[in-house]
């Protein structure tokens, strides 16, 4: 049987604009009311995956969300037509509507968790879409999310969609972004990681200055859900201090693949025992701990260049490149740094870089762009084949980008009623060219 990890890169929406809505997201603060280019935004994740499928990697792409959220403004009692919902919503509450606005379903890390079939109990490959409760933006992605799970992921036998965890700060969810898994081989049951930034334990440490987002009772959920064996799960928890310098997802510290983690040395507490019990569930083969010192590579370098947001992908059974964010090689302590590693005694060998840098403006690198999903052969035939890239999807989509995304948007143009009808046409369009059925909210 053929197995193998495929992508599913977040397409970027047309209302991509940077509005400061993540507070403990450094880039996203600093950029704040920064102007926006969707166009471009949507056309340099597109080349990134497309080069990814040239390099032979099974690459798929998640559909946006529709923004404006008039539904949502509707709920908190905004009326009339959909352009007196937005003309209100900007005058009385222009945080809500920048809120309801956000492209934010781009950074499919964030959009679920999900364990492959050689893990869990029942066989399927399980999908919980992510809450994402912390942020008023983001908590409003997950039933749109899940449809377009399960219209991507299409057959009971194969794939088993949960529905998302219960909206409550005990169980703040924020899906792959957390979670890593280290496996022999794709299709052999691994050790799924799941990191969390705080629990219900009031002794244990917690960020004093920004939100932990992930709490430890949601990944203990989520692993139920999924039906993983005890002996193939392990929970560790982020370091309170960095969460507190920028890095709200594990992603911006760490990231894993088959054989290999690669973290900063200041990543998680009780690193030791952890990576014991990690190795000890893994067996006895090799499994590389890459470990990145503060002293050649600072937490601050790390978030400002997301030298830990890359995507980690095997090349063969014994090499793994790193695709990387061009912001990597302009700092000089991170791209020496990345000259180094590729010379060093592990699998990683190579490093590209991609400018990703619009979707980078709002804190999310390669690694957020992408959801994976370790699939066999026959579950990958099973998924909705106009999904997956290919030289005919790449050419479609990037021609409905040049003809419906514009390429500036400033916190102005969010309440232009022409902007609901552009976003609208486009995704009306695209549900067609992916055939995904009526997954909007307006469709339905
Ligand atoms: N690390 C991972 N996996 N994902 C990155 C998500 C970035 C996203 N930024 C934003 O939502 C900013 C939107 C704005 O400010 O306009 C977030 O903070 O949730």
């Amino acid at each position: 049987m053929k197995f193998f990890e495929a992508n599913f890169d977040g397409l970027v929406g047309p209302t991509h604009n940077y509005a400061g809505l993540s507070f403990g997201n450094v880039a996203s603060f600093s950029n704040a009311n920064a102007v926006s280019n969707p166009k471009q935004a949507a056309k340099q994740g597109l080349a990134k995956a497309k080069a990814l499928h040239d390099m032979g990697f099974v690459q798929g792409m998640l559909a946006p969300q529709e923004r404006p959220d008039i539904a949502c403004l509707r709920q908190l009692g905004f009326s009339g037509s959909d352009a007196n919902v937005l003309q209100q919503a900007a005058a009385q509450a222009p945080q809500i509507l920048r809120a309801v606005s956000s492209a934010s379903s781009m950074w499919t890390a964030n959009a679920a968790t999900v364990s492959p079939s050689a893990d869990t109990q029942d066989g399927r490959v399980h999908f919980t879409p992510a809450n994402l409760i912390d942020k008023l933006h983001r908590s409003i992605e997950a039933p749109v999310t899940g449809r377009i799970l399960k219209a991507t992921f299409k057959n009971e036998q194969y794939f088993s969609h949960h529905d998302a965890l219960p909206h409550h700060p005990l169980l703040g969810d924020e899906g792959a972004a957390n979670h890593t898994r280290l496996c022999h081989e794709y299709g052999h049951a691994g050790v799924e990681l799941f990191t969390y930034g705080q629990s219900s334990n009031a002794q244990a440490p917690r960020p004093l200055k920004y939100p932990a987002r992930q709490t430890l009772e949601a990944s203990q959920a989520v692993a139920r859900l999924h039906g993983l064996d005890e002996d193939g799960v392990v929970f560790i928890q982020q370091n309170p201090d960095v969460i507190d310098q920028g890095v709200f997802h594990n992603d911006v510290i760490s990231v894993g693949n088959r054989n290999v983690l690669f973290y900063h040395e200041q990543a998680f507490i009780d690193t030791q025992a952890k990576f014991a019990e990690i190795q000890s569930k893994f067996g006895e083969q090799p499994l590389h701990f890459v470990k990145v010192p503060s002293a050649e590579v600072s937490i601050d370098d790390a978030v400002q260049s997301y030298l830990f947001n890359t995507q980690l992908l095997s090349i063969d059974a014994t090499s793994m490149a790193l695709i990387a964010p061009t912001n990597c090689q302009e700092n000089k302590a991170v791209n020496a740094y990345l000259e180094a590693l590729v010379e060093m005694d592990n699998p990683i060998n190579k490093v590209h870089f991609f400018d990703v840098k619009q979707s980078m403006q709002n804190g999310g690198g390669p690694a957020c762009l992408r959801l994976r999903v370790a699939l066999t052969q026959a579950e990958l035939n099973a998924v909705n084949p106009h999904t997956i890239m290919n030289d005919a999807l790449f050419e479609k989509l990037n021609a409905w980008v040049d003809k419906r995304y514009r390429d500036r948007l400033s916190d102005n143009d969010l309440a232009d009623p022409q902007l609901l009808i552009e976003s609208r046409t486009a995704l009306d369009e695209l549900t067609q060219i992916m055939q995904l059925g009526s997954v909007y909210p307006f469709q339905r």
